[in-house]
């Protein structure tokens, strides 16, 4: 294990050039799992070469799927076919990364595998029960450590039972979880969505020849998925991070002057909330070149500074935007009044409590922050830079220390992160980027 590395950002003069972020982390670890599962061969372009995708790779590679990277970039791989997971060896490592376990845990629940899940210490932290409730309905067995987290034992079955599942908390990993663990149960497994979260899963499943059905009700919208059909192999080019791209968002809101265009940005409206957000508080983020990209919207972004105002923020776009509320909070400090953001408690069953994480983050910085159960609320500088001159801690968390080391692009006095590391898990490239864009990085001792 590597010691810490502590980071500090710095801005001198504008934010300014092209970028591009890297792919999207959530069609990432989909589009491993699917092709991984399809008979032939698949080939996958732009994919998020990052900690949380690569313990997905892994994991699928040790139950059977032949996945190599090319030197051109791209990703080939052979699935086993729907059914045909083999046990693997060992336990199965998901680092850091909620995604890969819970979809994973979908996946081995209707294979007769017994699977056991480890992961990091904050990982080890989170709650699994979300998944284990309805995959025991369909027949699976668990072996959980105290709170029903990991490290977890898997016992999947086969056939497994199909089951009507309504979300009791509004989550893609819990949707995607029942879906995969449909794909090889005989009959239709349903799931009722009352609040829609990101539909990758859905496109995705559908592209690859499965049969899906999505019908929106007064209850909500209800997935269907009929099971044990063939996946077919596809050629997938992964669009760019809209989560990523969120963070140069504030940036170049938040730093005068900026003037930066951010390419091949996903746009899909399960996504896209942060956008609708911050253009709510007066960001100047103009939409470029609007296209298609491997069936999702995506767009170049050109995002200019701009005075931003404090929002009541829609509850109704939480899940549009729940990974953006650290680079959000952020944003409302430096604007001018009060911005509210309520009714996202999930954010404390994240990487870390990322309400508490970044309330004392920011207040140690001289912002204003209140926390509320689920939320908070934060009134801003007007503009002006943060006193800053704190060392913040991260707590495994890649988004708080991309957020706040963000927020150091403008402050009196340099913020400093306790250790970037965790920024490998979804975003290798982001000191480099931010130094593209004119930014001054320092690494710190200990
Ligand atoms: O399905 C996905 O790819 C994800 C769903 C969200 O989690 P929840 O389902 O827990 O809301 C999100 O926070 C996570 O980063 C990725
Ligand atoms: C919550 C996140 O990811 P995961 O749940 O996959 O760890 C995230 O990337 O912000």
């Amino acid at each position: 294990m590597q010691s810490p590395r502590p980071l500090s950002l710095s801005a001198h003069s504008p934010l300014t050039g092209t970028i591009t972020v890297p792919g999207d982390k959530s069609i990432s670890h989909r589009s491993l799992m699917f092709a991984g599962l399809a008979v032939g061969e698949s080939r996958i372009t732009g994919l998020l070469e990052g900690e949380d995708v690569l313990a997905t790779a892994a994991a699928m590679r040790a139950m059977g799927a032949d996945i190599v990277r090319g030197d051109d970039t791209v990703w080939r791989v052979h699935g086993v076919g729907v059914g045909g997971l083999l046990q693997p060896q060992t336990a199965l490592d998901m680092g850091n990364s909620g995604t890969s376990t819970r979809l994973l845990m979908g996946l081995v629940a209707s294979h007769a595998i017994t699977v056991s899940f480890t992961g990091d210490a904050s990982l080890s932290k989170r709650p699994m029960d979300r998944v284990i409730t309805p995959l025991s309905q369909m027949g699976a067995e668990f072996t959980a450590s105290p709170g029903n987290r990991l490290p977890l034992m898997v016992r999947g079955i086969a056939p497994a039972v199909p089951i009507t599942y309504t979300l009791p908390v509004a989550s893609a990993q819990v949707k995607s979880a029942v879906l995969l663990a449909g794909l090889n149960t005989p009959g239709a497994t349903r799931v009722i969505e009352p609040v829609p979260t990101r539909d990758h899963s859905e496109r995705m499943l559908r592209g690859f020849g499965a049969d899906l059905t999505v019908e929106e009700t007064p209850e909500g919208r209800i997935i269907a998925i009929t099971g044990e059909a063939e996946l077919k192999p596809q050629t997938i080019t992964v669009p760019g991070d809209p989560s990523s791209a969120a963070f140069w968002m504030v940036a170049a809101s938040i730093v005068p002057g900026s003037d930066i265009l951010i390419r091949n940005v996903g746009l899909n409206a399960t996504r896209s909330g942060i956008v609708t957000a911050l253009k709510m508080m007066g960001a100047d983020i103009e939409e470029v070149d609007a296209r298609d990209v491997g069936g999702e919207p995506v767009a170049d972004l050109r995002v200019r500074h701009a005075p931003l105002s404090g929002i009541e923020v829609p509850p109704e776009l939480v899940p549009s935007m729940i990974d953006e509320y650290p680079a959000l909070f952020v944003a409302a400090s430096f604007a001018q009044g009060r911005t509210v953001a309520r009714g996202a408690e999930e954010l404390r069953v994240k990487e870390s409590d990322r309400i508490a994480a970044m309330a004392t983050a920011l207040q140690a910085c001289g912002a204003a922050i209140e926390e509320y159960p689920d939320g908070a609320a934060i009134t801003g500088t007007g503009g002006e830079p943060l006193p800053g001159g704190a060392r913040i801690e991260t707590h495994l968390d890649h988004r708080i220390a991309m957020s706040m080391a963000i927020a150091g692009l403008n402050a009196k006095s340099a913020i400093a992160i306790d250790d970037a590391r965790p920024i490998a898990t979804s975003y290798p490239d982001f000191v480099d980027t931010a130094t593209a864009l004119g930014a001054h990085s320092a690494w710190l001792n200990q």
